[in-house]
């Protein structure tokens, strides 16, 4: 699909790169000639990841970094430069979700989730855009938030991500135009159903809500990290250079079904329509 050489000796940093979709991102920009800087809290989990996702060649530097913690991402990125000599793209991956009523949480519970996705992006954007405005360097911010962010219908039951992920659309949209004249371009990703073992053990907990979720998905299907892999190096790429600010949907239609005052219609049998259309019709 792309050229083998779209991000050749491009140097990316992914938060959460190696668990999921962050993984799966990561792969996709190793075959397409990307060097990769992987970080999350859990250092075994980085050290398992790059192993495997070197095994067909391609270099992935990985440091433990707990993205809530300012000081941990300036060490991060002072090991990058260190070993790379540069950062070209930085995905902010990085998450932390999980369903209950709203009135269940405690402030912590509130927090665990907020400074994750919200300080955590923040901070993580801060550091390397201060270094890439010093050094007169430009590169590309990615950042993944949700269809609940994107629509800007938020969502209930997951009411701290969605608070966190609209904060993070935001700042993409505002540092969109702030820092363009750096050479800094923002973009974004808004992903529906895609099955990661860290999304579905806290969101999708039972056979029966995987199946109503599903419904809500006009083509019927969850989504291929491939898939998502595949719009994340276009989107980071000299090819997307102009795509500057916007929040790419990829949920099989999910968020338009759900928009659509009638869509639930879509269930209805062709003798259902007979009848209703007898029903409609001027006499
Ligand atoms: C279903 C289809 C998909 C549709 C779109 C879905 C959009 C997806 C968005 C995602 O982000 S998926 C990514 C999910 N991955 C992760 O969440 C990975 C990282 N997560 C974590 O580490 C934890 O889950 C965490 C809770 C977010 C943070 O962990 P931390 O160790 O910092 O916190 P804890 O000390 O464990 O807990 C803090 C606080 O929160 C309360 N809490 C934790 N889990 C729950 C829960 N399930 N329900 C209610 N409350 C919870 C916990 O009790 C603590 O509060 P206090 O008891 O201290 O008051
Ligand atoms: N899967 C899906 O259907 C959807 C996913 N998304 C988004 O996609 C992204 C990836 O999610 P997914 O792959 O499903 O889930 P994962 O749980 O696999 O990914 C979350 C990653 O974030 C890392 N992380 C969590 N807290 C911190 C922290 N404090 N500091 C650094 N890293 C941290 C975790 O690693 P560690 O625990 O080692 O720190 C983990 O690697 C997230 O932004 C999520 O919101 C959006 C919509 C749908």
């Amino acid at each position: 699909m792309f050229r083998r050489d779209l991000l050749q000796d491009k140097v990316v940093v992914i938060t959460g790169g190696g668990t999921g979709l962050g993984r799966a991102i990561g792969e996709r920009y190793l075959e397409l000639g990307a060097k990769l800087a992987i970080a999350s809290r859990r250092e075994e989990v980085l050290a398992r990841a790059a192993q495997e996702m070197t095994a067909q060649g391609g270099e992935v530097f990985y440091k433990s970094c707990d993205v809530r913690e300012e000081k941990q991402i300036a060490d991060l990125f002072d090991a990058v430069f260190a070993h790379y000599g540069k950062v070209d793209i930085l995905v902010n991956n990085a998450a932390g979700n999980f369903i209950s009523p709203t009135e269940r949480l405690s402030a912590h519970a509130v927090d665990a989730v907020l400074k994750i996705v919200l300080h955590g992006t923040f901070y993580t954007t801060l550091e390397l855009g201060k270094r890439w405005i010093t050094s007169g360097q430009g590169g590309v911010m990615l950042n993944i938030v949700t269809t609940y962010a994107a629509s800007g219908a938020g969502s209930g039951f997951v009411v701290p991500s969605a608070a966190a992920k609209a904060g993070v659309l935001s700042l993409t949209r505002s540092l969109a135009v702030e820092w363009a004249k750096y050479g800094i371009r923002q973009v974004a990703i808004a992903p529906g159903m895609f099955p990661t073992e860290g999304a579905w053990s806290r969101l999708v907990p039972s056979d029966e809500i995987a199946e109503r979720l599903m419904h809500r998905v006009p083509l019927r299907r969850v989504g291929n990290k491939s898939e998502l892999a595949n719009l994340a190096a276009f989107l980071v790429s000299d090819e997307a250079g102009y795509i500057n600010g916007e929040v790419v949907t990829i949920d099989g239609g999910e968020w338009l079904q759900g928009a659509g005052e009638f869509n639930e219609l879509i269930d209805l049998s062709a003798h259902d329509w007979d009848q209703l259309s007898a029903m409609t019709r001027k006499k």
